[in-house]
This record gives structure tokens, C-alpha cells and sequence, in this order.
């Protein structure tokens, strides 16, 4: 396995479905502390990328090192959330049936303790790690209002804020703000800002006034490889991206 100081690093990685290659000698280097930018055109493999970091797809060749000790091709999905890689995916999964404070709190429990939540009052370390959670996703004034009375929006932050209080070491966001309204995606943009001060982050998606919002290094992926790699106005000037994405 190399040696490297990059969080996440990708070498060679070839994915095949019936010889059609999803991924094809992909190469993506994450830097610790960074938040990173994944677009492309349907079809590029962005998903791909993101099931062979989580261990949901095993690449048929390549490396994939996470915090220059792991070697994630040969580690299960459990065993990568468990070494601190965090994904959340497009649909949000909040319980309707409990409060955004609740909802965080179990996810600061760690999921397994419905039975602490309801019957433990959280420590004083808990209910610090909420306010600072809710401040980030800003979502202190609906702390009180179920998950089922949330707009998607807010649905999709509170999401944000469960994968935090999991404090991953590097968290997976695909396409945050799909069905979102302008207003929504400009908060968004901001919440990830706000996230990636603590967390390194790499994002998929196509909406491109969120990736400016973003302000940070963009990957064009396009037929399972590296097409660009800059920033959004460096790789919207390359003559290829336009041609196979930004163009059309
Ligand atoms: N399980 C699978 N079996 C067969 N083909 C697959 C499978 N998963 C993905 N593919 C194919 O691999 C290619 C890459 O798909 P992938 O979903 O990674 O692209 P994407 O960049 O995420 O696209 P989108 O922007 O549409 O989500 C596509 O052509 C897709 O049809």
C-alpha cells in the first residue's frame, strides 16, 4: 500500500459492469481538511466513485487509501464507517415522528440508544455538541418541530447535521441540493462552508451555481476518468468540459 499524507487517494481504479468500464484508471487525491467538488455528465461515474470509497462496489483494479493507513478495497462498507468515512445520500431519512433536537441526539448516541434518548436526560458534552450542530445547519429555531414538518430543505440539513454529529473523518455528500429551491441551495452551499471548517468533504453535484457557491476545487469526471481538475472557472474554460458537459 503506498505511503501518502492525502486523506483519501485514489490510483488506477477500474470498475467494470459487463465490460463497460464505470470507472476507468480514475485517479482523485483529497488533501486532509479540504472540501472538494465531484461533477460530470450522467453517466461519468460519479456514484460509482462515491460506492467504491464507502465499499458498497469493489473496484476490479486500482488503490484506494484513506488517511494513508487503510486500504479500503479490502474492507467492508461497515468497516469503513467505522474507520470515519460518512455519506449521506440524496433522499433524506429523518424520523418524521421526532423533533430536529431528537433526531440529533440520536444521532450523537450513535443510533443504538432509543432507550437512553427517551429515558436519560443528555450530558452537558451532548447538549454542547447540539447547540453547536444546530448553529451550523442553522436550524436552531426548529429545533422543536418534527421531522415530518420540515420543508425538503430542512429536511436535507438536518441530515447534514446527523452525518456531523457522527463526526466522520471525511464526509460524502451526493447531490445535496436536487429538488431544491434557489434560496435553499444558496443556505446549502453555505451550511457545507460552514461544515468543511471541521470536516473534510467531497460533494457530487450537477447544479453549477451551487458548485460557484461552493468556491472550492471541482473534478470533472467524464467516462470514469479525471477529464479537469481546477477551479470551477479554470475547468468551465477547458474546451473538453464544454464540449462533453458544460456545453449542452
Ligand atoms: N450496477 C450496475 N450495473 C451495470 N451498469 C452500471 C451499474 N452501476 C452503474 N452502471 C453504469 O455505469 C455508468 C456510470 O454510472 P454512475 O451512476 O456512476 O454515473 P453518475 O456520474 O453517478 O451519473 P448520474 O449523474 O446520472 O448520477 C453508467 O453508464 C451506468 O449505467
Amino acid at each position: 500500500m503506498r505511503s501518502t499524507s492525502a486523506l483519501l487517494y485514489l490510483s488506477g481504479v477500474t470498475v467494470s459492469f459487463d465490460g463497460f468500464k464505470a470507472l476507468n484508471n480514475l485517479s482523485l487525491l483529497i488533501e486532509p481538511g479540504e472540501m472538494r467538488a465531484i461533477i460530470g455528465p450522467n453517466g461519468a461515474g460519479k456514484t460509482t466513485m462515491m460506492d467504491v470509497i464507502t465499499g458498497k462496489t469493489r473496484p476490479d483494479t486500482g488503490e484506494v487509501v484513506f488517511d494513508g493507513q487503510a486500504d479500503l478495497t479490502k474492507l467492508d462498507e461497515a468497516s469503513i464507517a467505522t474507520l470515519g468515512i460518512g455519506r449521506k445520500f440524496q433522499k433524506p431519512t429523518v424520523f418524521e415522528n421526532h423533533t430536529v433536537r431528537d433526531n440529533l441526539l440520536l444521532a450523537l448516541a450513535g443510533m443504538r440508544s432509543w432507550y437512553r434518548l427517551l429515558t436519560a436526560a443528555p450530558t452537558k458534552a451532548e447538549n454542547e455538541r447540539l447547540e453547536e450542530i444546530l448553529s451550523i445547519i442553522r436550524m436552531g429555531p426548529q429545533q422543536h418541530m418534527l421531522g415530518a414538518r420540515l420543508s425538503h430543505g430542512q429536511k436535507q440539513w438536518l441530515e447534514i447535521g446527523m452525518l456531523l454529529a457522527q463526526n466522520p473523518k471525511l464526509m460524502l455528500v451526493d447531490e445535496p441540493v436536487a429538488g431544491m429551491t434557489d434560496v435553499e441551495t444558496e443556505t446549502t452551499a453555505q451550511v457545507l462552508r460552514e461544515v468543511n471548517k471541521s470536516h473534510s468533504v467531497v460533494v457530487v453535484e450537477h447544479d453549477m451555481s451551487f458548485v460557484r457557491a461552493l468556491g472550492v476545487k471541482v473534478t470533472v469526471l467524464h467516462e470514469g476518468s479525471t477529464l479537469a481538475e481546477g477551479s470551477l472557472d479554470q475547468v468551465s474554460a477547458d474546451p473538453r468540459v464544454v464540449e462533453v458537459y458544460l456545453g449542452r
